[in-house]
């Protein structure tokens, strides 16, 4: 491997294994030893064959036996020691990106694509763990066989080695530059199959929408074309190993060829005798297994190496959100805001919140209210700093969050999103979510509060029932109400509150408002309101204009004023 490939980045995960690879390592040694003391073996045993000698016969029989069961074991043990690195590498590699993924920014998220990532978390690191084992299970004690057997030919007639030799560099550089093609078509192809791994959950997450419009057709097509895509490249790559084939097998042959022509020759010279030929074209045979397996493990190698940079490219990713060094940590706070001078973008073009000035007190319910786009989540998701203000700060209980701890921080705030999203688990492990271990008795009484613990006791497992990754088999004010439940559950001082646009069924609805309210009770809130209840309950309204409070006060205050409250409020409210 050359200096700049790829590899080198696994270096410190095999260093961690070092140890099974050696004693791997030491087991092929004694089973490779094994084979010339069988072959041998053999010879002895014609010879007593020959001479008819049974008792040598079956003692010779019984040290084979032996051999062949000690030949076995290392064997196993090369084969059991090796795959437990690997898996082992495999796993660590999972796990590290799997949590540095989890410390990532949302802003990555909003990108990056989710059956890429679940490709390279997968596909890619299981690619890898098999160039590992192939590497020292192969790769090793077939470059080893090949110094053997070259020392052994040169020791047999140098001048015919040297000969036969001259014909290695070409082979090595055609064999390197069929690797970087392969290399590159291996990159086009994972590339093409993450792609269809995206397209993949992307549809099967929105078949209903899928179905809903009848794109089924559209969607087959856009598959189709992905799937070209890729079978496209790996044809091209399998193209480029076929034609390596053939090349390097018929440099091969001419090479052989050559040997006969300068054997004979060396004969002629009386350099060389006709036995001694005949010894050194054996060990020649002995070099076509280890050269083809080198070669096909060198191209398996520079495919692999299309994984090892998607998988280590995860990890140079770094989280914009950073928590500082000595950053403190919060048991609990009295749920004072503070927004002080604060701006933020998403991307350079485009100023979403302007020099926002702000100060909510411990138990205040502020609802946000403005047009679509205004910047009202993007205000309320400054708060746990899901992403970094470009200016100003905001405060906690007089503490820039800046200085917090994120998890501190994050504990603090519950958040109550439009959408619930409920993860594959029961309802209670939905409801504690986060928590291993947790009681069920707090689960049962956040769900009471939620107004949740009727509809769940009548699930037939009751808190124990399962729901898939979108809860499928709970309706919208049921999914509503372990939303609320999952925030309760937590306690926390402050509350971030995205009322669902969608409307419920009177029922559900009452429900669910009641649980609003609450919920609400002694936190301080921040409620995106949709409802004219909401609005009218909050101790304070502001409204926002493009990332600007261009109004705030109570629901009869502003309307009083008769100004851009009063004129959404006849719009949203009255239609
Ligand atoms: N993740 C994002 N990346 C880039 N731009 C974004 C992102 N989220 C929101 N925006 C943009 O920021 C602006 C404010 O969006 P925001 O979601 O905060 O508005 P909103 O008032 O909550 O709207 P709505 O009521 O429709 O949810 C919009 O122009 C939106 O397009």
């Amino acid at each position: 491997m050359k200096s700049h490939s790829s590899y080198w980045q696994l270096l410190s995960y095999i260093k961690a294994q070092s140890t099974t690879i050696i004693y791997a390592l030491i087991c092929t040694l004694i089973f490779t030893i094994f084979w010339p003391l069988l072959a041998w073996l053999a010879g002895r045993m014609a010879n007593y064959i020959g001479q008819g000698d049974v008792i040598s016969i079956a003692q010779l029989a019984g040290v084979a036996a032996v051999i062949f069961l000690l030949r076995g074991i290392a064997q196993y043990q090369q084969d059991t020691l090796m795959a437990q690195s690997a898996l082992a590498i495999t796993l660590k590699l999972r796990i590290i990106i799997y949590a540095h993924l989890q410390k990532l920014s949302l802003n990555y998220f909003e990108v990056a694509k989710t059956g890429d990532l679940s490709y390279r978390l997968t596909e890619d690191i299981d690619r890898i763990g098999e160039v590992v084992n192939k590497f020292f299970h192969q790769f090793i004690p077939c470059i080893l066989q090949l110094i053997v057997v070259l020392g052994y030919m040169f020791y047999l007639n140098w001048q015919l080695t040297l000969a036969s030799l001259l014909i290695a560099p070409l082979m090595a550089v055609l064999i390197g530059g069929f690797g970087e093609q392969l290399l590159k078509f291996s990159r086009r192809s994972q590339t093409r199959i993450s792609n269809l791994s995206s397209l993949l959950t992307e549809v099967f997450s929105g078949i209903r929408l899928v179905q809903a419009f009848a794109a089924e057709e559209y969607i087959i097509q856009k598959f189709t074309e992905e799937a070209e895509q890729n079978k496209q490249a790996r044809y091209l790559a399998e193209r480029i190993k076929a034609i390596q084939f053939v090349v390097v097998g018929f440099l091969e042959a001419m090479s052989v060829v050559f040997l006969f022509f300068l054997g004979g020759w060396q004969i002629s010279q009386g350099n060389l005798t006709g036995s001694e030929f005949v010894s050194y074209v054996a060990a020649v045979a002995l070099l076509i297994d280890p050269i083809s397996i080198t070669t096909s493990n060198y191209n398996e190698f520079k495919q692999g190496e299309a994984s090892v940079d998607r998988v280590f490219e995860l990890l140079k990713i770094k989280p914009d959100v950073l928590e500082k060094e000595g950053a403190i940590s919060l048991s609990s706070v009295n749920g004072k805001v503070e927004y002080r001078q604060v701006s933020f973008s998403y991307s350079s073009n485009k100023t979403v919140l302007k020099n926002i000035d702000l100060i909510v007190n411990p138990g205040e319910t502020i609802a946000l209210v403005g047009a679509s786009g205004a910047g009202k989540s993007t205000l309320v998701n400054l708060l746990p700093r899901f992403y970094n203000t470009d200016a100003g700060k905001i405060l906690i209980d007089g503490i820039d969050t800046k200085e917090l701890k994120l998890k501190s921080l994050r504990q603090q705030i519950g958040i109550v999103p439009q959408e619930t999203i409920l993860f594959s688990g029961t309802i209670a492990e939905n409801i504690a979510f986060g928590q291993t271990f947790f009681d069920l008795k707090e689960v049962k009484a956040a769900a009471k509060i939620a107004n949740a613990d009727r509809f769940i006791e009548e699930l037939s497992q009751g808190y124990y029932t399962y729901v898939g990754e979108r809860g499928v088999n709970l309706s919208g004010g049921q999914r509503q109400r372990i939303a609320i439940a999952r925030a309760i559950f937590l306690n926390p001082s402050i509350l971030i509150l995205d009322e669902a646009t969608s409307a419920l069924d009177s029922e559900s609805e009452t429900l669910v408002q009641e649980a609003m309210m609450r919920i609400m009770q002694n936190r301080t809130v921040f409620v995106i309101a949709h409802r004219l209840g909401t609005v009218r309950r909050a101790n304070r309204i502001l409204v926002l204009e493009q990332g600007q409070i261009i109004e705030s006060g109570t629901h009869e205050e502003l309307l009083e004023k008769k100004g851009r409250y009063a004129r959404f409020h006849a719009q949203q409210f009255y239609n």
